[in-house]
């Protein structure tokens, strides 16, 4: 089994309980109340914008083009395809990127992308970095798709432009590119390196999970 597809296997009960959350599971039956959603957009608007930060660490300690390339296709994947979404739910909820952009992130979105950036900007290389922001991108698309075969009714909500982005083929294949370039650059890590990297991806996973139960909350500033 390769490096890549073991950890999303140790991960899976904890995308599993992301799965599970009140959030996604109201989502899913078209039952989420509204202000919920309209903060995960928030948050996740201003998450993206910290996201984007990690790649920045990943070119910044790049050690030749190839990796570059990499975190720029990453890059704007992210700012092009979610970022998209986004915006058209926010214009939806009559606000402006310009407006939320001031707004703070709650704790466990904090966390996270404090984590994150922490892991890109003091690990050795592109192993921590991808490690950092590989859970995002492919727990999303196995939680997503899970979500669809689960309640496909959710293609008649208002949900459904989120969830067809995640879900889709798309996606999918992204993900594969990216772990295939994770795969590569974890190929022959000495052990302890090994073990390191397998921490964060557990730890990222985990933020992931505070993530989807900070937004069964709506915020309370919008
Ligand atoms: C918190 C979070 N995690 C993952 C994704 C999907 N890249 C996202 N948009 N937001």
């Amino acid at each position: 089994m390769t490096f890549c597809n073991r950890l999303m296997e140790e991960n899976l009960p904890i995308w599993e309980q992301c799965l599970n959350s009140a959030f996604l599971q109201k989502l899913g039956e078209g039952t989420l109340p509204w202000d919920c959603f309209k903060g995960y957009i928030v948050d996740d608007s201003l998450y993206l914008r910290e996201y984007a930060k990690v790649f920045a660490w990943g070119m910044a300690k790049a050690e030749d083009m190839e990796e570059i390339r990499t975190y720029y296709e990453l890059l704007s994947f992210v700012n092009e395809g979610e970022g998209a979404t986004r915006l058209c739910y926010l214009e939806r909820f009559s606000l402006t990127d310009a407006v939320i952009q001031r707004l703070p992130q709650r704790p466990e979105n904090l966390a996270y992308t404090r984590a994150m950036i922490a892991t890109a900007r003091d690990g050795a290389g592109a192993a921590e970095c991808m490690m950092a922001c590989l859970p995002c991108m492919v727990s999303y698309g196995w939680i997503f798709t899970r979500l669809l075969e689960r309640f496909p009714g959710v293609g008649d909500t208002p949900y459904w432009p989120l969830v067809r982005d995640y879900a889709g083929a798309e996606y999918r294949a992204a993900c594969e590119r990216w772990a295939a370039f994770t795969e590569k650059i974890c190929t022959g890590l000495e052990p302890a390196r090994e073990r390191r990297c397998a921490e964060i991806f557990r730890a990222c996973s985990v933020h992931e999970l505070r993530f989807w139960e900070m937004s069964g909350r709506p915020r309370e500033d919008i």
